[in-house]
């Protein structure tokens, strides 16, 4: 079984709508009930800010500080993490716009975000994803570019790295420099960082989708995972081989690409495609229920391929899951996500639902950003 990462401590401080709240922990699962705008996503929020990026809502960092706080705003954790106890502190020291937030490992500064992975693995299914199969391909690719994130830490660098790249390429093209050595190095640059991250997200889809083929039956369809738009599955030509095909493609677009104003091909523009296996339907074409059953089972698979993967189940952050499920289907949830061997934090509005789960979890009431045990 997967080690076990959980937190033992989370401090707020100008925090949303918590001027200051503390929750001692041990390792079994959180669970937070109160009414509707007490403050529950907001906890689940401060938690997913123990990972990189901007946290389960994509904040303006700004919009996290407390409306009427003086300063920024800060979360501390102690955590027992995959390198054993650590503390993080995290947040922002003004108000003010900032696009990055400090970070602090067992009180040193951090070097970047990037360096949390090396503790934990924060996951999580919110009510907001419930349009993921529906909605754009944009939000796809991110939900995608998570998933593979916690089993490769790298991919976050390299995506960035290749729209950065991307965005020169744009640029020089719209103000018609179309010097030939620079596009060239550029284009170099972006089809290396491209294929490997079509092969960083091919690679876990493989990886997730045997995982699925070997787990058992679960109250949760089984989704077939397949990736579109660029770098087709049955393309095994060697990687090298690859990015010259791609380099080669980006050269012989860059008049179409000019005339269009972006790049119209890449890892930018794929897809990815979810299937319900047992009814061989598009996820798109299914019942909202069966999208959010499809969604459930696949951030289960996902979460128990990271621990897996990584020797270390991931900390859980599930938003109002508990909600549009029957009796018997609540309490087969809680037996996987216990079973995943990690920490869950689940947030509802009736203390009821979660009966299932008894010692399994603290329970705690969340009231106008207090929170109560
Ligand atoms: N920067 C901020 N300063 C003060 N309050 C904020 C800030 N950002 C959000 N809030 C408030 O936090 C409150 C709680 O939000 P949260 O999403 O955590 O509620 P919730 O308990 O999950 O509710 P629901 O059950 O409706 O999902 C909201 O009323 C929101 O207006």
């Amino acid at each position: 079984m997967a080690q076990k990462t959980y937190l033992t401590r989370l401090k707020l401080t100008d925090f949303r709508n918590y001027a200051s709240a503390t929750l001692a922990l041990d390792e079994r699962h959180v669970v937070l009930t109160g009414d509707n705008g007490s403050g529950k996503t907001n906890l689940l929020e401060a938690v997913s800010f123990l990972s990189p990026g901007r946290g389960l809502r994509r904040a303006v960092l700004s919009d996290v500080t407390r409306v009427g706080a003086s300063g920024g705003f800060s979360v501390f954790a102690d955590l027992e993490g995959r390198e054993g106890a650590v503390a993080i502190g995290t947040g922002i020291e003004t108000g003010e716009e900032s696009t990055s937030r400090k970070l602090r490992l067992n009180g040193t500064p951090a070097k970047s975000v990037e360096e949390l992975t090396d503790h934990l693995n924060v996951l999580w299914l919110t009510p907001a994803m419930d349009g993921l199969f529906t909605g754009g391909a944009s939000d796809r690719r991110r939900f995608l570019d998570r998933l593979v994130l916690s089993l490769d830490p790298a991919h976050g660098r390299r995506a960035a790295d290749y729209e950065r790249a991307m965005r020169s390429r744009n640029r020089l093209l719209s103000e018609g420099r179309f010097d030939p050595a620079w596009l060239s190095g550029i284009e170099v640059q972006m089809a290396e960082l491209g294929i490997a991250m079509a092969a960083a997200r091919r690679e876990m889809l493989t990886l997730l989708a045997a995982l699925i083929a070997r787990s058992g039956e679960t109250p949760f369809p089984s989704p077939t995972l397949s990736l579109i738009g660029f770098l087709d599955e049955d393309d095994t030509r060697p990687y090298a081989e690859l990015e010259e095909a791609y380099a080669e493609n980006l050269r012989d677009s860059r008049h179409r690409d000019a005339a269009a104003g972006r790049t119209l091909h890449g890892p930018h523009r794929a897809d990815l495609l979810v299937r319900h296996r047992e009814k061989d339907m598009e996820a798109e074409r299914c019942s909202t229920g069966e999208q959010k059953a499809l969604l459930v089972g696949l951030i289960l698979a996902h979460a128990r391929l990271t621990g897996d993967m990584t020797g270390c189940a991931p900390v859980l952050l599930l938003d109002e899951i508990a909600a549009h499920l029957d009796e018997g289907r609540r309490a087969s949830l809680f037996d996987l996500v216990h079973d995943l061997g990690g920490q869950a934090f689940m947030t509802g509005t009736d203390r009821a639902m979660f009966s299932a789960l008894n010692d399994r979890a603290q329970f705690f009431t969340v009231s106008q950003g207090k929170v109560l045990s």
